[in-house]
């Protein structure tokens, strides 16, 4: 088959032919799985799971919307996270979007399972204004520098046949697949099918993540993937395009399960560093005085306060003590100083 990067690609179904006894891969998926292990396990011994996953998602909505040039920082994301969305920036709302968009599909795993329905669905969530299902038209992927084509996908008209193998693979791998390869395959199949007019990226980055939900290797769709690609973006669509162009398989999977390795350990130590904030945090509440924005809580990390906690005499206020120190580190407009 000629790959030509102006014409509809003629995506070979799933699964690939590809070759596992490579030493190398399975070194990187054993640290990967280690690393994936250790980190569902210490999320589970956490109190709260939920406790760092508003952070954790912001974490990843900022990195993956930073790969489509919308750029903000954590801070500011979770600022804006305090304002009814028509008041918000629109690079906030872009990544609060995709935070909502990856809370809802794992809501929706223990009922649906990784299907079209959930694809619309995340994608609906991501772009509400732009949002009409699965393209009708060409697509066509481009070289910012040069405006020349670099990968052109499947005809519209080749997506719900593509999409139906798609998700039978992902549902129903073949035995010797280990999921970390069956997500990494399934995410090369999912971008070059490009189903949508835009936000294919971000939807297949979220799918990543909600798969290995899926396949029991994460608790939570806490897995900081997009941080990864961001860093690594030139190589990652180096290796995309080599899979399609001659189909290199190999490349692109230790690209992929080097990320859910590094990224695993990542999360983690980011966890563990989080959860020792928040410990020192409550300490301090105990004993300082401060008056904390009553939402700030629940927009940052869901820190249950104490029992003993009083409300300020002003409403919307919490009156507990607060170092200062913290309020280097917490947004702008979070705090205020006691009279
Ligand atoms: N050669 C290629 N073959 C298949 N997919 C590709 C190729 N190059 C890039 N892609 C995928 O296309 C995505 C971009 O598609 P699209 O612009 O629809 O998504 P987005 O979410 O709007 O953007 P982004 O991924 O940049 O945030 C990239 O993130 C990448 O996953």
């Amino acid at each position: 088959m000629h790959f030509n990067p102006a014409y509809p690609f003629e995506l070979p179904l799933l699964p690939p032919t590809v070759a596992l006894d490579n030493p190398f891969l399975l070194r990187t998926l054993v640290k990967a799985r280690t690393e994936l292990g250790e980190l569902k396990g210490y999320s589970a011994a956490m109190p709260d799971p939920m406790l760092l996953l508003s952070p954790a998602i912001v974490r990843e909505a900022v990195a993956s919307s930073g790969i489509e040039n919308i750029h903000t920082t954590v801070e500011s994301a979770l600022q804006q996270e305090l304002f009814p969305e028509a008041e918000r920036r629109d690079a906030d709302k872009e990544v609060l979007r995709y935070g909502a968009a990856i809370r809802w599909g794992m809501d929706q795993l223990p009922s649906l399972p990784i299907s079209s329905r959930l694809i619309v669905g995340i994608q609906q969530r991501l772009l509400p204004d732009l949002s009409t299902g699965f393209r009708s038209t060409p697509n066509r992927i481009v070289n910012s520098l040069t405006g020349l084509p670099v990968f052109t996908p499947p005809r519209a008209g080749e997506i719900p046949r593509l999409l139906n193998n798609w998700e039978s693979f992902i549902n129903e791998p073949p035995e010797e697949l280990d999921p970390l390869i069956c997500c990494a395959i399934g995410h090369y199949q999912f971008e070059a099918i490009h189903p949508f007019g835009d936000g294919n990226g971000r939807t297949g980055r979220i799918l990543m993540v909600l798969q290995l939900v899926q396949a029991d290797l994460l608790a939570q769709p806490t897995l900081f993937i997009s941080g990864y690609i961001n860093r690594n973006r030139a190589e990652y669509y180096r290796l995309l395009l080599a899979v399609s162009e001659h189909a290199e398989w190999l490349p692109f999977l230790l690209f992929m399960i080097t990320g859910f390795q590094q990224q695993a350990r990542e999360t983690k130590d980011t966890l563990f560093a989080v959860m020792q904030q928040v410990k020192e945090f409550k300490q301090q509440l105990r004993t300082r005085q401060v008056r904390v924005h009553w939402k700030w809580p629940n927009s940052y990390s869901r820190i249950r306060w104490p029992r003993r906690c009083k409300w300020g005499a002003k409403r919307g206020f919490i009156t507990k003590q607060l170092p200062a120190t913290w309020r280097n580190w917490l947004p702008r407009g979070c705090w205020k100083t006691s009279r």
